[in-house]
């Protein structure tokens, strides 16, 4: 039975301000059982608790090209993706872009094209991007969609009729560039580059003008106690839990009610309000409502709906915790199960962003790094509580010692004619490596079948809680492991001529090649194109790559191995190129 799941994640503006963190370095711990252990069924199974499962990824704001903060935001959710896929659910996964607003129209006409030629043009840009960098969305959406009008036209009728939306004055503060309002406690004093005095934004450092004119209101204040009695039910609706807590305090404060339109004469970049041209619907409630137009929304929409998860940046925090679950309420539609927040890369301690122009541009990197480099670096330097800054030295460091050396040595080794004449899956003898003490093997290589054991459910409940990072250092904790244990018993000094010293050798290798096929498995969702090398290599067939009833090293439990005998698949050359510095400098003088 396929299983249905969505992602869908979006863009906007720096609200929230996080104390930068050191990594964490936390290194799993794997169970350990001085006694040697003896295990039984291994196979893994993912299972949740509710076997339908939709989850959801962001829309990006197409003002500017995109950059690699965007590419983030869409590899965690791809990953996400592949790996619910991998568990045989059926995922969706939705990105697109949000086209509408004050900016895109001002950068249309700065750049002297019509608005919806010019989102045409960035939109094709981003999926450009995605392409290139194996995102494999089911959905993309673009808000200027007639289907996503529908949606939107039909949510706001539905407030509308509930006396939800009333038409008020709105006086305040506002940033265009945050397309977002804000109290007088949100603003303070600065000084523009020409010396002028000026109001900003505290959190985002954005100039705010004070904007007064009449337009339609939401009650948002109405929702607070539905906010928090959410909250409190399910205090893991946000993740990592100190976005939870900054919502919690947010909800202390004042909520007063939400402008979501705008006269028509100052923003006619938009769709306008039911029943009244004069005025635009504001951007945010416009694009949140993408989630909703995916999901089949206003005709059948509940079977993905009930299952939504979003992939956020810490930016658009407050727009999907406070202003969605209230319009969402309002509407009296279901709230998201989970909302997966993510912090920032930074350049030189600085958030990278369109405005500062301090920009890492993603398809020219992927293009240095390859996509997958660039897929696993991200995935296993970002860290989702606290901001990572970019160079492109930790990007050669890191792929060079973990995916060159480590897991691509590691594969080289076992599969290479000098140890591995046959090109097999050699056999595996248990007299060698007996379930209890006899055979060749030390304690450290009992230690190490547990920890590659384990691996699975450890992977899986870091990628549940979104801590791919947290994956991967117990993916690249156990590759170490099996080069570990290469290294310890030297196969190459081993002498084929005599038999125990053969079937120590074979032995060696197949438990090797055992952990590889597991690495490679687990990696499928972060690094596509080098796990399906990887497993090209070893032999193992698209339908043998499932998550599903993963079962390591079965020899070792007296069970049968499809793969022991089999022949490897043909070499195509090493797993990951080493980078090399000056290289990519040369690269980048071109
Ligand atoms: N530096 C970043 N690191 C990680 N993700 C980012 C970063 N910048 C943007 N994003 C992701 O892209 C989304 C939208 O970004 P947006 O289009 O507003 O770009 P921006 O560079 O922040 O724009 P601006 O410079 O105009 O503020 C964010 O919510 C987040 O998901």
């Amino acid at each position: 039975m396929r299983l249905p799941c969505l992602f869908v994640s979006r863009s906007c503006k720096a609200v929230y301000r996080l104390h930068q963190n050191p990594f964490s370095s936390s290194v799993l711990a794997v169970p350990r059982d001085q006694r040697l252990p003896v295990w039984r069924s291994a196979s893994t199974h993912f299972c949740t608790d509710d076997r339908s499962y939709y989850i959801t990824t962001p829309i990006f704001y197409v003002n500017a090209s995109p950059h690699l903060g965007h590419l983030y935001s869409a590899v965690i959710a791809d990953c996400l993706h592949r790996y619910r896929l991998l568990q045989g659910f059926n995922s969706k996964f939705s990105t697109g872009t949000d086209e509408h607003g004050l900016k895109i129209q001002q950068a249309a006409e700065a750049a002297g094209k019509d608005p919806l030629t010019f989102c045409t043009d960035v939109s094709e840009r981003f999926k450009h991007l995605f392409s290139s960098c194996n995102i494999a969305y089911t959905d993309y959406i673009r808000t200027t969609e007639q289907r996503h009008r529908r949606a939107v036209e039909h949510f706001w009728s539905v407030l509308w009729n509930k006396g939800l939306i009333y038409k008020g004055g709105y006086e305040g503060w506002y940033s265009t560039q945050d397309e977002s309002f804000l109290m007088p406690s949100q603003v303070a004093d600065a000084v523009d580059s020409s010396g002028k005095d000026i109001k900003v934004s505290l959190e985002s450092g954005h100039k705010v003008e004070w904007m007064k004119e009449e337009n339609y209101m939401f009650r948002l204040s109405a929702f607070r106690s539905q906010l928090l009695d959410w909250l409190r039910g399910n205090p893991r609706a946000i993740q990592p839990e100190r976005f939870y807590q900054a919502v919690l305090q947010w909800l202390q404060e004042d909520l007063p009610d939400l402008s979501v339109s705008r006269q028509r004469s100052r923003l006619h970049w938009g769709i306008p309000v039911p029943g009244d041209a004069e005025q635009t619907i504001y951007v945010w409630l416009d694009a949140l409502v993408n989630y909703l137009t995916v999901a089949g929304y206003p005709d059948k929409h509940d079977h993905w709906w009930n299952m939504a998860h979003h992939i956020v940046g810490k930016d658009i925090l407050k727009f999907h915790a406070i202003y969605w679950p209230s319009f969402l309420l309002a509407a009296g539609l279901s709230l998201p199960k989970t909302i997966y927040v993510h912090s920032h890369w930074t350049v030189g301690g600085k958030k990278m962003s369109k405005s500062l122009g301090n920009v890492v541009d993603p398809l020219e990197r992927s293009q240095i790094f390859t996509s997958d480099g660039m897929r696993y670096f991200l995935l296993r330097q970002g860290v989702p509580d606290s901001d990572c800054d970019y160079t492109d030295e930790k990007v050669i460091k890191l792929l060079n010692a973990e995916l060159t050396d480590s897991l691509g040595g590691l594969l080289n080794r076992c599969t290479a004619p000098a140890l591995n004449p046959a090109q097999v899956y050699p056999s595996f003898c248990l007299q060698s490596f007996p379930c209890e003490r006899g055979g060749r093997a030390v304690s450290e290589d009992y230690h190490m079948l547990d920890a590659v054991k384990n691996l699975p459910a450890i992977v899986q409940q870091h990628y549940e809680s979104m801590h791919i990072y947290k994956a991967l250092e117990a993916i690249t904790a156990c590759v170490r492991q099996t080069n570990g244990f290469v290294q310890r018993h030297t196969p190459w000094k081993l002498d084929r001529r005599h038999t125990q010293d053969q079937r120590w050798l074979d032995t060696i290798i197949h438990v090797s090649l055992e952990c590889l096929r597991i690495y490679g498995t687990l990696l499928q969702p972060i690094v596509p194109e080098i796990s399906n090398k990887l497993l090209s290599r070893l032999g193992v067939q698209p339908g043998e790559r499932s998550l599903v009833a993963l079962n390591f090293l079965p020899r070792y439990q007296g069970m049968h191995c499809p793969f022991e005998g089999r022949a490897l698949g043909l070499d195509s050359g090493v797993l990951f190129s080493r980078m090399e510095r000056q290289n990519i400098d040369k690269r980048n003088e071109k």
